[in-house]
């Protein structure tokens, strides 16, 4: 046994360094080999004497828009007196729109808005853009670099709240559609513009309402757009390029309240755990012990796919070889808030409420988490993670709303409506780098998942990682530049959505 010990570590060795090698060759060519899903842009249109300028009008009548104070607070409390000048500052603005015959609108749910712009072809299936009236509320009015209500224009920036959540698509969207009629052009395919009112929580009474509307006319849409993931610079590891994401499905979500009953009293006679101590441990179990990272399992590897062949070196390497260097990437996703969203469950920690007064024990803790649900788990898992880790029967879980993760709408070249919104991004930005991707927040869209099987969700704006905390924060702005690449992206699309819409698949072409 002995004298073959050498032998035997030789083989060892050979082995080693042999799987090694082959390894590393397949790596190697998987690398080189790896197929391309980026199409090169359109002839580009920034000569194009339809080009819709940010001029000064344009730009005072979203300054107007971001005055108006159409907050959302709670499921049923909003700014009902807000809303309703608003949805009157909207007909004033839109004269065009507002007077044609082409178009109906109504007024569903007291203050959403679902516009109907008729097509010349009633032949072909109708097509929706989504946004919503309503903003989240202010926190930190004080740190406003200019105050959050004014729409001020500040160094080429408009600061306020709606102004990229979401009255820019809402806006920008009518602007589009403005310009167009006022051009006498009439669609060939009919348009709905549909706006909510309370998207902030949850859309149960605008959008909501707006989709059983649709769903009463037996409405089938050809496709819906929503907002949702922006242009992104810089915000993808490994990729320089600017990145449009294009979601083409949602996480779901799950929000639970947490609650924790004990006996109270005096303070000067503590027991030796409180309701505060209890619930204290659960959450913090909770925030030690995060859902576990699924990164590869759903449609955040095919966004791999689609920008291998564009990344940085390392990261090339491994976005080709998601088959060897999977827990690598998951692990360089986990370690950013805004990366890791796409790798897993998340955990918030939303809301913490106990104790009334200083000397008195309170006999009641309660919290909220607010979990968004990966596209390949549910709700049910997710609640059966939480029972496990909290492993306290004295935490009552309590659900408050949920979701499960949508559908993914078609994509990539079998899909003429993902080709089309790829081509029109590529009109406004044509370096850019587009992919499919899914939302980490969720939208309107989920009220409208049964009129359309090609759901997506896309914000024509650039974002950076440093304007991300802008999102429901402080300082919410955009750029002139990007809204008025956001006017002009509409624009492009329906006038694009007027092209057949042709399905290349076995030999035929089906229209839609
Ligand atoms: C690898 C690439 C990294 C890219 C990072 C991209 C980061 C994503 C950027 C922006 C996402 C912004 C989402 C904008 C839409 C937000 C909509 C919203 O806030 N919706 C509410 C809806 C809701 C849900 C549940 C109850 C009430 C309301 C939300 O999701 O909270
Ligand atoms: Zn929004
Ligand atoms: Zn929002």
């Amino acid at each position: 046994m002995w004298a073959n010990l050498p032998r035997i570590l030789t083989l060892v060795v050979r082995g080693f360094v042999l799987t090694l090698a082959v390894l590393t060759a397949v790596v190697v060519i998987r690398t080189v080999t790896f197929p391309s899903y980026q199409t090169s842009p359109p002839e580009c249109k920034t000569t194009d004497p339809d080009f819709i300028p940010a001029d000064e009008e344009r730009l005072a009548r979203f300054t107007s828009a971001i005055q108006f104070q159409t907050v959302s607070y709670e499921r049923g409390v909003g700014t009902p007196q807000e809303l309703a000048k608003f949805v009157r500052f909207i007909q004033k603005s839109f004269p065009t729109v507002h007077s044609s015959p082409m178009v109906r609108r109504d007024v569903v749910g007291n203050y959403s808005l679902l516009y109907r712009v008729e097509g010349s072809d009633a032949s072909l299936q109708p097509y929706m853009l989504a946004s919503h009236l309503d903003v989240v509320p202010i926190t930190e009015e004080a740190n406003w670099e200019a105050p959050p209500f004014s729409g001020q224009l500040k160094d080429g920036y408009i600061y306020g709240r709606g102004t990229i959540d979401a009255k820019h698509s809402l806006m920008g969207s009518l602007e589009a559609l403005e310009f167009l009629l006022s051009r006498r052009h009439q669609p060939k395919r009919t348009l709905y513009l549909a706006f909510g009112h309370d998207e902030e929580t949850g859309g149960h009474f605008g959008a909501k309402v707006i989709g059983d509307v649709l769903t009463q006319r037996g409405e089938k849409i050809a496709f819906i757009l929503d907002e949702g993931s922006p242009v992104g610079d810089g915000l993808a590891p490994g990729v320089s390029k600017l990145l449009a994401l294009v979601s083409v499905a949602e996480k779901g979500f799950l929000q639970l309240r947490l609650e924790v009953n004990e006996e109270g009293g005096h303070a000067s006679m503590p027991r030796s755990e409180s309701a505060i101590g209890i619930l204290s441990k659960a959450i913090s179990k909770l925030e030690d012990n995060p859902h576990p990272n699924m990164f590869g399992t759903g449609p955040e590897a095919r966004m791999m796919e689609y920008v291998a062949t564009e990344m940085t070196l390392p990261y090339r390497i491994l976005a080709s070889n998601l088959w060897l260097f999977s827990p690598l990437v998951a692990w360089v996703y986990s370690r950013k808030p805004q990366t890791n969203a796409f790798a897993r469950t998340t955990t918030a920690l939303t809301r913490f409420n106990a104790g009334v007064k200083d000397n008195v024990i309170s006999p009641e803790a309660v919290a909220v988490i607010d979990h968004r649900i990966h596209p390949m788990s549910s709700v049910e898992e997710v609640m059966e993670f939480d029972r496990k880790v909290i492993n306290d029967p004295r935490v009552k879980l309590n659900v408050i709303n949920n979701r499960p993760p949508s559908p993914t709408s078609p994509y990539g070249k079998d899909s003429p409506t993902y080709m089309m919104l790829q081509e029109t991004i590529q009109q406004i930005y044509p370096d850019a780098l587009v992919t499919p991707t899914f939302m980490v927040a969720n939208t309107d869209t989920r009220h409208y998942l049964n009129l359309s099987s090609a759901i997506y969700r896309f914000n024509p704006y650039v974002m950076t990682p440093s304007d991300l905390p802008r999102f429901h924060g402080v300082n919410e702005r955009i750029s002139v530049q990007n809204y008025e690449r956001v006017m002009n992206f509409y624009y492009h699309l329906i006038v694009n959505m007027d092209k057949p819409l042709e399905l290349k698949r076995h030999g035929h072409e089906d229209e839609l």
